[in-house]
């Protein structure tokens, strides 16, 4: 993998802004409204007014998105009532676990900076820490109030590198989730008559992948105060901030990674068994990406709507 501050994709950007003024009309190319699809939620900008689509392979700097679930093209459009407000959406994500360097990770952030962004509105799929976040019918979505980023806290962080004059050095996060935003959110939420069972705020913890968490893994980070666990988002929030873009982070809660006791010995079972008093099975989780994806499929109406909804709230506080 490369290093984190292997940055040559930012002299790109405003070829970039060049290449997109060919392709758009006037209206789209300012947006003002970014957003990142998680896995399986390139349907985000399914309803998208006037929509084009921009394959990150006509733009430079851009990498390619491998993972299933996620698309390698950007798309523009309008959303919201009257003449709608236009918006740019990431159809796929890059991830560091697929080879690709923390710079080309955030690179769709900065350019979405360049382009006018000033809200971005990053979405995931995510693993659930608190067995009182369940999965599917009930508290699906989690708004993401603070992170805990071991990658980061550890020399992985996409901010790594030469001071560079336009960013600050030190970046603080004490308030890196905008609390407007998260206000938003509920009452997107409250708008659209979601019931509040739908909807929790939570930490998110980042980790590299590709492997999912083992369960001693999950309970490490459940004991630290993280919520839900996933494998991207972090960076791109670093950059939006960096940028000076306010952020809102939706998780979509698809499986779980931590379950109430999912522990027992072994000597136990035996012993138990043994003495003729079988002890009933332990719950077994065991995540799949096509699970993930299945749930992201199952949902994604739900944040599309409430995303619009949103976005729609932007537009009237803007
Ligand atoms: O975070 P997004 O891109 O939604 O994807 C999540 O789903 C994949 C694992 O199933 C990982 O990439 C994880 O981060
Ligand atoms: N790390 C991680 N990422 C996920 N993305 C969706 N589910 C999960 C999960 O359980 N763990």
């Amino acid at each position: 993998m490369s290093a984190a501050h292997e940055d040559t994709s930012l002299e790109f950007v405003a070829s970039n802004l060049d290449i997109l003024a060919t392709i758009l009309p006037e209206r789209l190319l300012k947006p003002q409204v970014g957003i990142v699809c998680g896995s399986g939620l390139s349907t985000l900008a399914a309803s998208f007014r006037e929509r084009v689509e921009v394959p990150y392979s006509s733009l430079k700097g851009f990498g390619i998105s491998t993972v299933h679930g996620h698309k390698s093209a950007l798309a523009f459009g309008l959303v919201g009532p009257g003449d709608g407000i236009p918006v740019v959406a990431m159809l796929g994500r890059f991830h560091a676990y697929e080879g690709h360097s923390l710079s080309t990770v955030v690179y769709p952030i900065r350019v979405m900076a360049r382009l006018g962004v000033k809200n971005v509105i990053i979405t995931n799929a995510a693993g659930s820490l608190d067995p009182a976040l369940p999965v599917g019918t009930s508290r699906l979505i989690v708004s993401i109030r603070d992170h805990l980023a071991l990658p980061d806290l550890t020399g992985f962080n996409p901010l790594l590198g030469p001071a560079k004059p336009q960013y600050p050095r030190f970046l603080p996060l004490s308030a890196a989730y905008s609390h407007s935003l998260r206000r938003t959110v509920f009452f997107a939420a409250h708008e659209l008559g979601l019931p509040p069972s739908a909807l929790g705020e939570g930490t998110y913890a980042w980790v590299s992948g590709p492997t999912y968490e083992s369960p001693a893994e999950g309970r490490f980070l459940r004991a630290a105060g993280a919520s839900v666990v996933g494998m991207s988002t972090v960076p791109e929030v670093l950059a939006a901030r960096e940028e000076g873009i306010e952020v809102c982070v939706l998780s979509l809660v698809t499986n779980f990674v931590v379950i109430p006791d999912g522990y027992r010995s072994v000597r136990e079972e035996v012993d138990a068994e043994l003495s003729g008093r079988p002890l009933p099975p332990v719950p077994q989780v065991e995540v799949s990406h096509e699970e993930v994806l299945a749930i992201g499929k199952e949902k994604s109406e739900v944040m599309r709507s409430l995303v619009e909804k949103m976005i729609e709230l932007i537009g009237k506080n803007a």
